[in-house]
């Protein structure tokens, strides 16, 4: 439903970040972006949600496709009314504002009487915002501020949601906790996609994945594939395929040794 085909992008004149990269969010899917620091995760993100050049960036040639619309022509805000919504990055909320009062600029794209209805689904699915309703998010925990963030994009009515490493800075528990919303938004019938440096969680909770290496596909397959693939363990999962946290010191084994014997896997599989 969402296809991005040789897409190449890049910062000011020189600067190429994300090279000839194809991915497909098929319809009903989570679909893991993994990558290390710099690896280009968020600036696919921005090419797709139309706020590229915001951050003095431009698409160079490629194309990204919705339902028939060229997002890749299209301005940030009529991407979101064709349904592409993006949890905005660093969980950035109107601090001064009420949760309730950034629910509602969420929802200000949605028709007014289908409203209610999405700020209901956002309670429901973070009670802790019922709670705290009439709190300034500003003064919310990291992570509520992240559930915030999330809340909002959903007021927009999301065909498919786009989330920047909804995982960063929190604790494991928490981590756990944003990975079973994100899987029951996706039951809820909306298609994610995650961009997420925590590969065990993101592998754990998608159907499909790639592994984005210095603006290239380095890794693709199903999440399945991913989390069993060695070059995957060794690289993203600490080395021992991403069940907990990696806060196991004997499990730790993404060693440079590892690392050094897993590229030549990785670079057969590069474009
Ligand atoms: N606004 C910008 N202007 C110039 N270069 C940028 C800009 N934003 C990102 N870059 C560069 O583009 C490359 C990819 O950055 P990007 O933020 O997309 O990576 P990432 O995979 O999301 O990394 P991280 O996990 O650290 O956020 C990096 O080399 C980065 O320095």
């Amino acid at each position: 439903m969402l296809s991005i085909t040789d897409l190449v992008t890049g910062y000011g004149t020189s600067t190429r970040v994300l090279d000839h990269v194809d991915l497909a969010v098929r319809p009903g899917t989570v679909v893991a972006v993994l990558g290390s620091n710099g690896a280009g995760k968020s600036t696919l993100l921005r090419a797709i949600s139309g706020t590229l050049g915001m951050h003095g960036g431009s698409i160079r040639s490629g194309s990204i496709e919705f339902e028939g619309q060229a997002l890749h022509r299209l301005a940030p805000a009529a991407v979101t009314r064709a349904g592409v919504v993006q949890s905005p990055e660093g969980r950035q909320v109107f601090g001064r504002m009420t949760v309730e009062e950034n629910l509602a600029v969420g929802g200000l794209t949605t028709p007014r009487a289908r409203r209610s209805a999405s700020r209901d689904r956002v309670m429901d699915l973070f009670p802790r915002l019922a709670e705290r309703s009439r709190q300034r998010a500003g003064l919310l925990s990291g992570g509520e501020q992240q559930m915030l963030a999330i809340g909002r994009a959903l007021m927009a009515e999301p065909k498919v949601l786009l989330l920047d490493e909804p995982s960063l800075g929190l604790a494991p528990l928490l981590i756990d906790q944003i990975g079973q919303i994100v899987t029951t938004i996706n039951e809820q019938g909306t298609p994610v996609v995650l961009v997420e440096q925590n590969a065990a969680m993101a592998l754990r909770v998608a159907h499909d994945a790639v592994a984005l290496e210095v603006g290239r596909v380095a890794i693709r397959g199903t999440a399945a594939e991913l989390a069993g693939s060695d070059a995957v363990k060794a690289l993203y999962l600490g080395g021992h395929g991403g069940t907990d946290h990696g806060d196991d010191p004997d499990e730790d084994a993404g060693t440079d040794q590892q690392r050094r014997t897993s590229r030549p896997t990785l670079t057969r599989w590069t474009r």
